[in-house]
């Protein structure tokens, strides 16, 4: 899938779908993220908090987990919502979790439009630099 055809409004609602689903009395910042896998599947996630504070998951690694569980592939589109359902940029680390299954071509929503993960997360470290 060279240039993607994304339903970028429909990946957002899901998105805004997940984050109902999120567990997050400690910093009470829901936050749902929603992706476009290679084969037409989207699969979906929710921050997971914990009274011990630093253990928490956020959306992207339950997005993750639930693409290893449905059959693996490879992230073309990804979009994340907070509260309000508005476009959120993933955090640091979650930039890093995402680039794993996406690569370069990964195309992110973004607060300033679709972009894709060489301007979320440049000169990425990633598979390639184990060879
Ligand atoms: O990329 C991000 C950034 C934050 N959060 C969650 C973690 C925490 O539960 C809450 C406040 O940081 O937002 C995510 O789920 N994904
Ligand atoms: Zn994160």
């Amino acid at each position: 899938m060279s240039t993607p055809e994304v339903d970028w409004p429909a990946l957002r609602d899901v998105a805004r779908e997940a984050m109902r689903r999120s567990y997050s009395p400690y910093s009470g910042f829901p936050v749902g993220a929603a992706a476009l896998v290679d084969d037409g599947r989207v699969v979906s996630g929710c921050n997971v908090e914990n009274a011990s504070y630093g253990v928490t998951l956020c959306a992207e690694c339950s997005l993750v987990s639930q693409l290893a569980m449905t059959g693996g592939g490879r992230l073309v589109a990804f979009a994340c919502v907070d509260g309000e359902g508005d476009c959120l940029m993933p955090c640091g680390r979650c930039r890093q979790l995402l680039y794993e299954f996406g690569g370069d071509e990964l195309l992110v929503d973004t607060p300033k439009g679709i972009q894709p993960m060489t301007a979320v997360l440049p000169q990425a470290f990633g598979p390639q630099h184990l060879q």
